[in-house]
């Protein structure tokens, strides 16, 4: 694709319904309508947020307090949106981010959405709490780029097995999440007695993986309920401290990135550390209720190691111009979670498909309006601020 924006040519001439599945345009008009479809328990589990939701708004509200300031008469012709991150080139900066238990809005889940990724290049961060296993997405996906997102696992069998399966099975990025040694409290889905692990969904890695086995005496049984309580108790591992991050280098020699990091204290130590990446990322507002805005955060960790390390952003794109504002901040790249998770749910691959095209072409329209031609022209004097 030479111009993401003669995407928007395509739909004036031909129509929505002949060039997308007939999906809003708007992401957030998206999200309206995954509302009105997915089933409540679903529904409730995505949109959901930690506690009041303030944290998910402080997200949306970082955004807005940023304006782009744009520039005229700058030959903007041409442009490439493509990206280097960690040594892998993106035809535009936009990937999408881990999010497990995908089946629960549509029956072909990641498989779906690795398909979608693959057919436009895109990196796919598959989660450690997918419905289907590292392999399968892996098949899925073919010649598609692909990451592997860890949930640190109590076991440190079970953790070196999954890095193990992800490298045999061709991701080439280790995202490791710090944020969710355990689930924050969300009332959403608390109130609805809604949790896709005690429905079976989400534990497609553990359940298929020997070292986890070995741990409920090799086999899951067809009363699903040892293994499960096998699996909640050995999920996420809150004792994991700095000093665990050589466990990570002896079981993976690809690209290590840290997601969740929110402090600049944390940034520096992960760089320290030899890390290869940071995600400024809450978790899009679902662990800490009241934490601050990750946008407002990431001019301080670029400030602090963009220099020496890849920082790459999450929590709250929902446009184009939001894409604009984080990489003016500094990232490198961004991640996207739910608007992609409504995308499936409302259309499976050709409704993820369908939000990176639009993201991709508002992305490059907003460049191109705003006088930038390429990601790494995009700087802080592109935005009036608070
Ligand atoms: C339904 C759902 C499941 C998620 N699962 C994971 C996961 O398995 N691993 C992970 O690191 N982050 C997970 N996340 C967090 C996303 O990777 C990402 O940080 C967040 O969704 C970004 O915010 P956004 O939804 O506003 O784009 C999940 C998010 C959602 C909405
Ligand atoms: C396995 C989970 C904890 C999925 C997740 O990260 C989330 O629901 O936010």
């Amino acid at each position: 694709m030479s111009s993401f924006a003669d995407f928007q040519n395509e739909i004036y001439l031909n129509g929505l319904g002949d060039v997308l599945p007939g999906l809003p345009t708007d992401l957030t008009r998206l999200e309206r309508l995954a509302r009105k479809r997915l089933s409540p328990g679903a529904h409730g589990y995505v949109a959901g947020s930690a506690g009041t939701g303030a944290t998910a708004r402080a997200n949306r509200e970082a955004f807005d307090r940023w304006r782009i300031v744009p520039r005229m008469l700058r030959d903007v012709t041409v442009r490439d949106l493509s990206v280097e991150v960690l040594g892998a080139s993106l035809p535009a900066p936009v990937l999408l981010g881990p999010v497990g238990v995908l089946s629960i809005v549509h029956p072909d889940g990641e498989l779906a959405v690795a398909r979608a990724a693959s057919a436009l290049n895109v990196p796919m961060v598959l989660s450690s709490a997918a419905s289907y296993t590292i392999e399968e997405v892996a098949e899925a996906g073919g010649e598609g780029p692909r990451w592997f997102q860890l949930y640190w696992p109590k076991d440190p069998e079970i953790a070196a097995s999954f890095l193990g399966r992800a490298k045999a099975a061709g991701y080439t990025a280790l995202v490791v999440t710090l944020d969710t040694p355990m689930l924050g409290w969300r009332p959403h889905d608390l109130d609805q007695a809604y949790l896709p692990f005690l429905r079976g969904i989400g534990v497609a890695n553990y359940f298929s993986d020997p070292a986890f086995l070995k741990g409920i005496g090799g086999s899951v049984g067809a009363d699903r309920s040892t293994a499960l309580l096998h699996w909640a108790a050995i999920f996420g591992n809150p004792a994991v401290t700095w000093d665990d991050l050589g466990f990570l280098r002896e079981h993976w020699d690809g690209p290590i990135v840290l997601k969740g990091i929110q402090h600049t204290d944390d940034a520096r130590r992960a760089v320290d550390a030899g890390i290869d990446g940071v995600i400024v990322s809450n978790h899009g507002g679902r662990q800490v209720d009241g934490a601050v805005g990750a946008l407002d955060m990431l001019p301080e960790v670029v400030a602090a190691v963009g220099e020496r390390t890849t920082v790459l952003f999450d929590s709250g794109i929902r446009s184009g111009a939001d894409v604009v504002k984080a990489l003016a901040l500094g990232a490198r790249a961004v991640l996207v979670g739910r608007p992609y998770a409504y995308g499936l749910g409302l259309a499976g691959e050709a409704g993820v498909r369908h939000v990176l095209r639009c993201l991709m072409a508002e992305l490059d329209l907003t460049m191109a309006l705003s006088g930038i031609t390429r990601p790494a022209d995009l700087t802080p004097e592109f935005l009036r601020g608070p």
